[in-house]
């Protein structure tokens, strides 16, 4: 059985790309890539789900609300599941906190063991699920701070998005792919599926300066702030001259997009939402690393995501994240 990448490229598993970028900070441990090897484990077990969703009849809803109140999809608790468990036993992992779940999830409460908390939006994209479009699972780490009594979860979790040590996201698309930064770039790769790795596919990506695409949904645009509509009427005149729209309703997918072609992608506040829908910890903040690491910009439309001091596990943020020229323009508009 041979690997899918082409002969002329390494044959470079995350693994092995985590471990070499550690090897360049002295004192590393080599423990972040055991917990994100429990990572890639659970993302391999829930592509298969998810592509096989139809046939193991794993569609549809549980019938519950989560704290969200949102109704759970079956395919959110068999990732949610699946993440628990492959990072439970890790050793190193303290404390676990998911989109599903009201309350965080107390791993190891003793000695230097559990150093890192995962937070993690398992499904994301939930709405799409039953239409087979592109859903991923979002995941951010921290470490425990050090000098905090640990029976006290909160200052543990409520940490600044600036603290992440790493961050990325497993976007289930016409392939698998996994996007992660340790601070350090930020790189993709690839699910062979005929060795059941991921392989290294693109490194150091930088967002494109010159995106002429916006993301956003419309349906909702008359209860945006004045500066946004404005924004929008403006990408849509003769003088911006040709500017596409494009809505997964996928956060990693529209995310990804943004990445790879520029552009921009907002979920500002609406009527119904005056801080937006998306979670602060385990969506805005791991997209917002990725993004200033890729040489965009992530803002809430007045202040950086990424120096946000979170005050509970589950808030919401207004997002704006896309390469810098475009992100800086809605925030010029939307200042207005
Ligand atoms: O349907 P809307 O209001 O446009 O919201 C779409 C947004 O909601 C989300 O689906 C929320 O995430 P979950 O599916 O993980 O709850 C984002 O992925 C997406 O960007
Ligand atoms: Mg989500
Ligand atoms: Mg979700």
């Amino acid at each position: 059985m041979t690997a899918n990448v082409s002969p002329d490229r390494p044959i470079v598993t995350i693994q092995q790309h985590i471990i070499e970028g550690q090897q360049r900070y002295p004192g590393a441990t080599g423990e972040l890539s055991w917990l994100l090897s429990g990572i890639t484990l659970a993302t391999k077990i829930i592509q298969d789900r998810v592509r096989q969703a139809g046939l193991l009849d794993v569609l549809g809803a549980t019938g519950t609300n989560n704290v969200q109140g949102e109704m759970v999809q079956k395919l959110d608790v068999i990732a949610n599941e699946t993440l628990m468990r492959c990072l439970g036993y890790r050793g190193n992992v303290g404390m676990m906190i998911s989109e599903e779940d009201a309350e965080p999830r107390i791993v190891q409460d003793v000695g230097e063991e559990g150093r890192y908390v995962v937070l993690f939006d398992p499904l994301d994209g939930s709405s799409n699920i039953d239409v087979n479009v592109p859903i991923g699972t979002i995941f951010s780490i921290l470490r425990r701070k050090p000098d905090i009594d640990r029976s006290d979860a909160m200052p543990h979790i409520l940490q600044a998005g600036i603290q992440q040590v790493a961050a990325g996201y497993v976007l289930y698309g016409s392939s698998t792919v996994m996007v992660y930064t340790a601070g350090d770039g930020v790189h993709i790769f690839t699910l062979d599926p005929a060795i059941g790795a991921y392989v290294l596919t693109q490194e150091n990506v930088q967002m494109p300066e010159n995106g002429r695409t916006y993301s956003v949904n419309e349906a909702y645009s008359l209860t945006f702030p004045r500066g946004v509509q404005k924004y929008l009427e403006w990408a849509k005149s003769e003088e911006a001259g040709g500017y596409s729209l494009r809505y997964v309703g996928s956060l990693v997918s529209d995310f990804h997009r943004t990445l790879l072609r520029g552009g921009v992608f907002l979920y500002p506040p609406t009527q119904k939402d005056q801080f937006g829908k998306l979670r602060l910890l385990y969506e805005a903040n791991p997209i917002a690393f990725l993004a200033e690491q890729a040489g965009g910009i992530a803002s809430d439309g007045r202040q950086r995501i990424l120096e946000k001091q979170p005050r509970s596990i589950h808030e919401r943020t207004p997002l704006i994240v896309g390469n810098r020229d475009e992100a800086k323009r809605v925030l010029s508009f939307w200042g207005e």
